[in-house]
């Protein structure tokens, strides 16, 4: 047969669907996982002015209700930051990058995956950060973080700078994770991946399948452990290694989580 028109070569990103809540497990059968920064939310100048929008908050509880409870926040911060970002509603979550891991929501108990942050590690970055009035020294208890987002052109200086602690400290177990203009400092060993893996041993989350979506490099040890749960993982703003679809932008992400809850 003839054919007249050479095929283009196809974009990995075209291939891609946009997500469809086909793909899904049903809401009972699934734990639904979703990065907050980036994901649920739009980026802010600074971590403490993200704001939730309206009705999104109502749209996690219904979630959380029809999943029986399986609905988590997997975040790079604090269990006590993200509890400030959504407060008076509160979800199970891992913070901390894994650190830290919270499955009722409604009591203190968490179980914590590493020890505190080591208190020289802890003064030497925050000498890197009185470098420069613009670069916020996050402080999460087991993990820290030095943003930039204010101060760009620091961002070489700061990563010589942790590299520098890297060799004088070499019995102090941390590793560096390059975030959204932020240089993420956390406990060795622990990881999204570990902490969603804990997660998913505990009711009532044990059994189901997971539905992960994050837009960032520190997602992306979640993004690679779906296959082997028979989980489903979407990113947000670029197409990542491995996902099965991808949103542009949080607000598509909310739109799509707030369309499963009214679905036919
Ligand atoms: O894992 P996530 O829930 O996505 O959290 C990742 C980090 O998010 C926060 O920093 C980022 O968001 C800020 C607010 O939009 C922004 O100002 C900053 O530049 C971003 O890097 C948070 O502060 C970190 O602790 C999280 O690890």
């Amino acid at each position: 047969m003839k054919q007249d028109v050479v095929p283009q070569r196809i974009a990995d990103h075209e291939l891609l669907r946009a997500p469809t809540h086909d793909d899904l497990p049903p809401l009972d059968h699934c734990a639904i996982l979703l990065d907050i920064d980036g994901t649920l939310l739009d980026l802010a100048p600074t971590p403490h002015e993200v704001v939730v929008p309206p009705g999104l908050d109502q749209v996690l509880i219904a979630l959380q209700q029809r999943a029986s409870g399986a609905l988590a926040l997997v975040s790079g911060r604090s269990l006590a930051d993200i509890d400030r970002i959504f407060a008076p509603v509160r979800f199970a979550a891992v913070g901390g990058h894994g650190a830290e891991m919270r499955i009722n929501p409604d009591t203190d108990v968490a179980s914590v995956q590493a020890p505190p942050i080591n208190e020289q590690l802890k003064q030497r970055l925050a000498a890197i950060a009185a470098l420069d009035p613009r670069i916020l020294l996050e402080d999460k208890g087991y993990a820290l973080a030095l943003h930039y987002r204010q101060a760009p052109h620091a961002e070489r200086a700061i990563y010589e700078a942790v590299s520098v602690i890297r060799a004088d400290l070499p019995s102090v177990p941390f590793e560096v994770l390059p975030g959204k203009a932020v240089c993420e400092i956390k406990p060795a060993g622990v990881t999204k991946a570990s902490g969603v893996h804990e997660l998913l041993r505990h009711p009532p989350f044990r059994g189901r399948r997971p539905m992960f979506i994050g837009d960032d490099v520190t997602d992306e040890t979640v993004f690679a452990i779906m296959p082997d749960l028979r989980g489903v993982a979407y990113s947000v703003g670029r197409h990542a290694t491995g996902v099965n679809g991808f949103f542009a932008a949080p607000c598509d992400v909310r739109r799509w989580l707030a369309q499963w809850l009214v679905r036919p």
